[in-house]
């Protein structure tokens, strides 16, 4: 059967390519009110509203910063947000030639007979969210599939459920309008090897590629946003050309050309640590169909978030900060990034053990 070809079409085609535009990423801003509260508990600030517009403004108006970007993701309390002078966070993106998006998952539940696995809750209503989404200014979507390794996991039922649930959200997203990110995320929890991650990456992709096809999804239409390929968080590191090599030979083996982008989330990575793993996956000599771009969230935000500290004094040395981050994913984009960045705070780790948003 063909793929789905509705009033949407060529938009979505469109936006898609454009998100993938070579030297540009998208900004991960949609940690749910849960998740945002962990980032600001960090910091010692209130998780109120006010902080996080506050938060959401220093990002969205840092000086040339969003000439890095083609996408930011936001949380719904976020896309009809303004700035303290009054314009929508949508208007400024906009004017920046950033496409607005939104997170349209309502989070994770568990399977039940499975060792601690989960399924993404949120599709009731989705078609209707999606249209007032779409109404707001939002041109793209995001909904996050996590699953883990472990003796006996990822489990048939786990790949099956969540490839499911992803290609179910991503002809939604098309029938209204919205380019799907299909998010298939595997958590670095363990201590498994390399190998393990390359080979279950594979089979969950070749699961999530399989289910799109079959619900007839416009893969010209979508961008994929997996993880890296990487050894478990609790065996030891390898250098960032053998994660490009897995990552890019798990990619070649399982995603079609058709799809013009892939930007990968950091899943706990330090800010420098996706940097030159990104860099090296372009640097690497093989043919590449889709752009390889970022979709960070954490890595993107972190020694923002720290120099900000909640201080109205620090917002311009945050922002500078954060134009750092976002120039040097950037340079990744193309494997031009010459390192140096900060060796400070953007070295942090931000990996955490069984880590629940
Ligand atoms: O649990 P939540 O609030 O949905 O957040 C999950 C976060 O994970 C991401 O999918 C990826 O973020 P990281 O780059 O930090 O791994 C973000 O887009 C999102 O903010």
């Amino acid at each position: 059967m063909s793929a789905f070809v509705g009033k949407y079409a060529e938009e979505l085609i469109q936006n898609a390519k454009y998100i993938a535009t070579p030297g540009k990423g998208i900004l991960a801003a949609d940690e749910s009110t849960g998740t945002i509260g962990k980032r600001l508990a960090s910091i010692n600030v209130e998780n109120i509203e006010s902080n996080r517009q506050s938060l959401r403004e220093l990002l969205f108006t840092s000086p040339n910063a969003l000439s890095f970007l083609s996408g930011v993701i936001l949380f719904e309390e976020t896309l009809y947000q303004k700035t303290s002078d009054g314009k929508p966070f949508v208007e400024v993106l906009q004017e920046n030639k950033v496409i607005p998006g939104i997170k349209v998952d309502k989070g994770s539940v568990e399977l039940a007979g499975t060792n601690g696995e989960t399924t993404t809750q949120g599709l009731d209503s989705l078609g209707a969210r999606c249209q007032q989404y779409y109404k707001a200014g939002a041109r793209f979507a995001k909904w996050r599939a996590v699953l883990k390794i472990g003796p006996n996991e990822p489990s048939e039922l786990s790949i099956q459920q969540n490839a499911q649930g992803l290609a179910r959200y991503a002809i939604i997203c098309q029938e209204n309008g919205l380019v799907p990110i299909v998010e298939p995320e595997i958590l670095t929890d363990g201590s498994h090897d390399i190998k393990k991650c390359a080979a279950v990456t594979e089979t969950l992709l070749a699961a999530v590629y399989k289910a799109l096809n079959d619900q007839h999804v416009l893969l010209e239409g979508t961008l994929l946003k997996p993880n890296m390929v990487t050894p478990g968080s609790d065996s030891p590191k390898v250098a960032p050309e053998v994660i490009a090599e897995y990552t890019v030979t798990a990619l070649r083996r399982t995603v079609p050309p058709a799809v013009p982008g892939i930007a990968f989330l950091s899943g706990g990575q330090s800010e420098e640590e996706a940097t030159v793993n990104l860099d090296a996956m372009n640097k690497l000599e093989v043919l590449k169909p889709w752009t390889l771009a970022f979709s960070f969230g954490r890595a993107l935000q972190q020694s923002t978030l720290k120099t900000w500290g909640g201080k109205k004094e620090n917002v311009a040395k945050a922002q500078e900060a954060f134009l750092a981050r976002c120039k040097a994913n950037s340079e990744a984009t193309l494997g031009k990034y010459t390192g140096g960045g900060d060796g400070g705070l953007a070295s942090e780790s931000l990996y955490v053990k069984g880590y629940k948003y």
